[in-house]
């Protein structure tokens, strides 16, 4: 597989390592927490809906964080996170299936796997609510389609959060029946953020819903699909923004992760 756009020297790297990691020895099947429910729950008890992201390091990032992943998803939900991610991906963000399978455990919040999915196999190596699958990374040779991998997904059980980051992905996204979507701030070919990508992609998808280019129903009542805005929150303020701009959640990682972990994410989800 070769990607469509130039991307960063290390998501070549992610992107390697991914087409060569195996899946699970067997079909999974899941009962999912509704993440559209746990982000109703929030908004109803006055807090911003925020999945909190369990994420020790990055390529982005210095350093790693060794904290247990149980401790740290506990004091996220804790600080209000209406749902978790967890990173899945080893060897460039320090993740792994068992971290994700004991947070679950241990939370009663939903919990995306957040990873680079290629695959259906991969989809088998651990439970979740919901799977993380990047569209831009799915219309290539050598992968599996991204409609074919949200129909595998959804048929064991999971929910499927798309990751957008352009218009173009958006729509592509919507047409393979897509009922979560995220715009991601972070340009996967330079690797840097901005937030007026997700200002600038939100509207086109709510004018996409509306004309009907999504074969979804589910979602935000007549809004028909769940926004979520990913990446590069780091203040109450880019997180009002987010919301100004059509955010019915937000992801965010680093900004959580970055020293006390409760508090970050009370400060982030009470604006
Ligand atoms: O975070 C990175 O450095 C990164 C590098 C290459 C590919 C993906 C990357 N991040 C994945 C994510 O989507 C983020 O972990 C997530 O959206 C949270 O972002 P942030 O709040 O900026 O940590």
């Amino acid at each position: 597989m070769e990607t469509s756009g130039e991307v960063a020297p290390a998501v070549e790297s992610i992107l390697a390592a991914a087409r060569d990691r195996g899946g699970g020895d067997e079909r999974l099947s899941v009962d999912a927490r509704s993440l559209p429910a746990a982000f109703d729950r929030a908004e109803d008890e006055g807090r911003v809906p925020v999945i909190a992201e369990v994420k020790p390091t990055s390529p982005t990032t210095d350093g790693e964080r060794a904290d247990d992943p149980v401790a740290l998803a506990e004091q996220m939900v804790e600080g209000g996170a209406a749902a978790l991610s967890v990173l899945t991906e080893p060897g460039h963000f320090g993740g792994s299936p068992e971290a994700l399978e004991r947070v679950r455990a241990a939370v009663d919040v939903p919990v995306l796997r957040k990873d680079f999915l290629l695959y259906e196999e991969q989809l088998d190596v651990v439970e979740a609510d919901v799977v993380l699958l990047i569209a831009r990374f799915l219309q290539e040779e050598g992968t599996d389609d991204l409609d074919e991998l949200i129909g595998a997904a959804r048929d064991r059980g999971f929910q499927v959060l798309v990751e957008t980051h352009t218009e173009t992905e958006v729509k592509a996204a919507l047409a393979a029946g897509a009922e979560i979507v995220g715009v991601n701030n972070r340009d996967l070919a330079k690797l840097e953020v901005d937030l007026s990508t997700f200002e600038r992609v939100a509207p086109e998808a709510r004018r996409l819903v509306r004309d009907g280019q999504s074969s979804g129903d589910a979602g935000r009542g007549s809004e028909g699909v769940t926004l979520i805005a990913e990446s590069g929150i780091a203040t109450p303020e880019d997180a009002a923004r987010m919301r100004s701009a059509g955010a019915d959640a937000l992801l965010i990682g680093s900004a959580i992760m970055d020293g006390d972990v409760q508090k970050n994410t009370e400060r982030l989800t009470n604006l």
